[in-house]
């Protein structure tokens, strides 16, 4: 079957209100090029949300970068689903390695935030990935797999078919260093094989599965060009929008 491939944009912790509405114009006036063929959405910090809801072109969703598994209550800090589904956001990340490694969320909170974000009727984009030292000791098939089953451990085959799977080797974040298309093509190759093992052959040809790590206009198109590569989670090149523009551009001249 053929899905539809993804442009999401991970802002992480950057952007004032000021540079949103900065961005949000700049697209807004480059919207013609983002066409009807690819699925386009910015994961930006809580603060840009509402601005980016009124501000961003219709084609262009709305993503968050983290959620809290509970619905309400004293968890100072923290934000819920039903208060991002308020602001009309459709996809949320979860598992990023940045949350992995530097605020130590574990695949069982990860787990949590998964069934949480679909259960409020939003989209997951669950993050997964190697470490260069699992990579180079052998452990990436592994260390994907665990990722991946535990992720989805709290979800019905129906919801799992609707989620979105982002594949981010670790050391391909922000290096500038990418995974050659043919390696991150075996990657999510193997991701497909364990939904087909653990769901059916259905559920994982309906999943989306992104290729993440220094992903920008002039690369894109090749992962996109894979069979097994259904789009980019892309963090540094989503900051500029005539980049966002030049890689929808990109995503729309290559063969798939
Ligand atoms: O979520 C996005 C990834 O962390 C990739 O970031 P990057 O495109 O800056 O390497």
């Amino acid at each position: 079957m053929s899905r539809v491939p993804m442009l999401i944009g991970n802002w992480k912790m950057n952007k004032t209100l000021q540079e949103a509405r900065d961005f949000a114009q700049r697209l807004g006036q480059q919207s013609m090029h983002l066409k009807p063929g690819c699925e386009y959405a910015i994961c930006a910090p809580y603060t840009s949300l509402h601005l980016l809801r009124v501000m961003l072109p219709a084609q262009v969703q709305l993503g968050a970068q983290n959620v809290y598994h509970e619905v309400s209550g004293a968890y100072t800090g923290e934000i819920s689903a039903p208060m991002l589904v308020d602001f009309g956001t459709k996809f949320v990340l979860a598992g990023h390695s940045e949350r992995r490694a530097i605020f130590g969320e574990s695949n069982e909170m990860i787990a949590r935030k998964v069934s949480t974000i679909m259960k409020a009727g939003m989209t997951p984009i669950l993050c997964v990935g190697e470490t260069i030292a699992e990579r180079e000791a052998g452990q990436t098939e592994h260390v994907v797999k665990e990722q991946v089953l535990s992720g989805l451990a709290n979800l019905e085959s129906g919801e799992v078919e609707t989620l979105v799977i982002a594949y981010e080797p670790v050391w391909a974040i922000g290096t500038g260093k990418t995974a050659s298309v043919d390696d991150a093509g075996q990657v999510i190759g193997w991701i497909r094989q364990i939904l087909v093992d653990q769901f059916s052959s259905s559920v994982a040809n309906h999943v989306r599965i992104l290729y993440g790590g220094s992903v920008k206009a002039d690369n894109i198109a090749s992962f996109v060009g894979h069979p097994e590569i259904d789009g980019g989670l892309v963090g540094g090149a989503s900051l500029e929008a005539d980049s966002f523009v030049g890689m929808a551009k990109a995503i729309e001249g290559g063969q798939r």
